[in-house]
């Protein structure tokens, strides 16, 4: 077993009644564990990127919820259900762009309102058993993503990865990075490069550290080098995550995704798009209706730089993430196949 899998990325302890998540924003110097009990802690490490990627931030958001609501007080369904959904909201409230966040929390409601005739004790416990169920399900799916990745590769392949779509960013193989992970068990010996990833450097500190503490061959290059590495043939296959796919197969993505996909394009290089079905949101026609998060402008000016990098009172343009058009995907990956063009997800 892979020692990287060790480290859980989150979990909940039932014991002393917390939500555990590794703290992403330490990485890859510390590996340091958070304790997450309020609603306000669970948001905020939303939020400052303490937990991401967007399977993780569905787990972390139902376990959160699942706990918040088990210490509603109140005897009656209607004032459950009332501080229910301001929690709901308030922790839908954290990030716009990644869809698993949204579907955790309708998950969750849809499990209260099921057993609205029960005891609110039993609410309660319905609630854990759906965030756990959320959590298993996102193990299994990046593992079948695994298989279904590694069939469309070949051993020895350069791969490109832009982001961090691994384990840090799930529970266990990750989605971009699964078949990697499943590939390096068969031997595959994969050359893989990553995108460090501006302004937050997710493949710089959390794609680089998993690679290489798994014992993966990866070499870092910063965003504006894939093109040169393209050139010089080193790359075979472009495999990428997703916050949000819609139902044509627009694809929300880390910022820079949708560069190195028309990239990809130039050089006549698959780039695929790995993801689970929690992902794509059939409800989303394209990519017009998803929302973009915008963030603060000290993550371009500042942000784990030693001296500010820019001058005081730049104007600063800081989308998190880009929409890479359906058109230039080769393929998406999920648990339940491979889809090729036209994407039409409309009725998943
Ligand atoms: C399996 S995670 C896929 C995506 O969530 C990932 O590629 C990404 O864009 C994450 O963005 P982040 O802002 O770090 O949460």
């Amino acid at each position: 077993m892979n020692a990287l899998f060790d480290i859980l990325t989150v979990r909940m302890d039932y014991d002393h009644k917390v939500l555990v998540i590794i703290d992403q924003t330490q990485l890859p110097g510390k590996e340091v564990y958070l304790e997450l009990r309020t609603p306000e802690e669970i948001w905020e490490a939303i939020y400052l990127l303490k937990v991401r990627g967007a399977p993780a931030i569905g787990i972390a958001v139902a376990y959160g919820l699942a706990l918040c609501a088990e210490r509603i007080q109140g005897e009656d369904f209607g004032t459950f259900f009332r501080q229910f959904t301001m929690l709901k909201n308030y922790l839908a409230g954290s990030r716009p762009t990644a869809v698993n966040l949204f579907t955790a929390l309708e998950r969750l409601e849809k499990c209260v309102l099921a057993h609205r005739q029960e005891p609110l004790e039993k609410i309660k416990q319905e609630l854990w058993r759906e965030a756990e169920a959320i959590r298993k399900e996102d193990a299994a799916a990046c593992r079948r993503i695994g298989e279904w990745g590694l069939s469309l590769l070949q051993p020895g392949m350069g791969i490109l990865t832009h982001c961090n779509a691994g384990h840090l960013a799930v529970s266990e193989y990750g989605t971009a990075l699964a078949p990697i992970y499943l590939g390096q068990e068969k031997g595959y010996h994969f050359i893989v490069y990553a995108d460090e990833t501006r302004p937050l450097l997710q493949g710089a500190r959390l794609t680089a550290y998993e690679l290489q503490k798994a014992g993966v061959d990866v070499t870092l290059l910063c965003d504006n080098m894939a093109s040169r590495l393209m050139a010089e043939g080193k790359i075979q296959a472009v495999l990428v995550g997703c916050d949000r796919v819609a139902a044509n197969g627009d694809t929300a993505n880390k910022i820079g995704t949708s560069g190195v996909a028309i990239l990809a394009n130039y050089y006549r290089i698959p780039f695929y798009v790995l993801g689970p079905t929690s992902t794509i949101d059939a409800t989303c026609p394209d990519q017009n209706s998803i929302t973009i998060e915008e963030r603060p402008a000290e993550e371009v000016t500042e942000k784990w730089y030693a001296h500010r990098m820019a001058p005081r009172g730049i104007k600063v343009y800081n989308p998190a993430f880009d929409v890479t058009d359906h058109r230039l995907i080769t393929a998406i990956v999920t648990e339940q196949g491979i889809f090729y063009p036209p994407f039409d997800f409309s009725r998943l």
